[in-house]
């Protein structure tokens, strides 16, 4: 089975207005609320690419009520840990320009904590883990690789989608993939990625403190995957951005999708960048028939072959 772990699952409130100014009065033309968070949301894209998974994390109040309903309404399967606070309610306008501001999260006790790390446990060797997204406030950070440690101590598979220090905190567990984007990547090495050879060479870096692949996503400049023998190129199809919230969870969906069903790297890597193109394509998280259309407009081409 694959879980997905998003220990700060969140609502995204989704607001469209014609133009937004600082210090005024907006008023929004369309809104949405969605089941967000990280993890949940490569749960919702996996489900579009027919993969099952179970969502864990930690869940609270009536935003939580929200997500297990929508997620139930998807047959999704869930196993939160509930907690007294609220979950997360994130705010995302989306005007000439896109703005996020994303919460802290509820309060998470350390018997909840206890109990979520408890549930690892079950797992097996079979089973793939997929961890990511922000760590409420009062989670020490530390979570990151208790859980890495856990999974390489079973030898469970797993892969990484989070910021900075949480994602290097969890290299020497070896992940199967980590999935930064070019900011992250950026922040991470304090300079700036002009071209792809810098790209490259700093998810070597990476690699080099245990990645086992990484997979750095460019935005609408499509992604570069770099593995040990290997180096992608995906470009993607110029469209009408309109909402990029879960690009990259949709682009981490589509690479496990692949990886789970055996599928060869390149194709593995289109469904991935199909998926988180698709994603900026439309309103909510693609849909599969969203998905099976851009699959054939992405462009991939082999930067680098090295024949062992
Ligand atoms: N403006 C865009 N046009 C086309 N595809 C996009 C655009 N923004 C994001 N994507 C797709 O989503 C993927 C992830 O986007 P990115 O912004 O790099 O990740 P994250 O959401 O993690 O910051 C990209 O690799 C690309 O496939
Ligand atoms: O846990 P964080 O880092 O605050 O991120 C949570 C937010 O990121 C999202 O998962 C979207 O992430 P991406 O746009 O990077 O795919 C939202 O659903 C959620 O509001």
């Amino acid at each position: 089975m694959i879980y997905t772990i998003t220990l700060n699952p969140s609502i995204d409130y989704v607001m469209f207005t014609s133009q937004f100014e600082l210090g005024a009065l907006n008023r929004a033309a369309t809104t949405y609320k969605f089941a967000g968070g990280k993890g949940i949301n490569v749960s919702r894209v996996l489900k579009e690419h027919k993969v099952d998974s179970v969502a864990l994390g930690f869940i609270g109040g009536f935003p939580g009520e929200f997500i297990k309903e929508e997620l139930k309404k998807n047959s999704i399967q869930t196993d939160f840990v509930e907690v007294d606070g609220d979950t997360r309610i994130n705010v995302k306008l989306k005007g000439s320009s896109e703005t996020e501001i994303n919460a802290s999260g509820p309060d998470i006790t350390k018997v909840q904590e206890a109990q979520f790390l408890r549930q690892l446990e079950q797992l097996t060797n079979e089973d793939i883990v997929i961890i990511a997204g922000s760590v409420p406030g009062t989670i020490d950070p530390s979570i990151y690789s208790k859980i890495a440690e856990r999974c390489k101590d079973r030898n469970i598979k797993f892969v990484v989608d989070a910021e900075k220090t949480l994602l290097q905190s969890v290299l020497n567990f070896k992940p199967e993939f980590v999935k930064p984007n070019k900011v992250e990547l950026e922040d991470m090495f304090g300079e700036k990625l002009t071209d792809d050879s810098a790209i490259v060479d700093s998810a070597r870096k990476l690699m080099a403190q245990g990645a086992k692949m990484v997979l750095v996503s460019l935005g609408g400049d499509g992604a570069i995957l770099v593995t040990q023998s290997l180096v992608l190129k995906a470009e993607v199809p110029k469209g009408q951005v309109i909402n990029t919230v879960g690009s990259g969870d949709s682009t981490v969906a589509g690479m496990v999708a692949g990886l789970a069903n055996n599928e060869p790297l390149e194709d593995c890597f289109r469904r991935a960048i199909a998926s988180g193109t698709a994603t900026a394509f439309t309103e909510d998280l693609a849909e599969q028939h969203d998905i099976d259309r851009m699959l054939e407009q992405i462009t991939i081409t082999k930067l680098l072959e090295v024949n062992r």
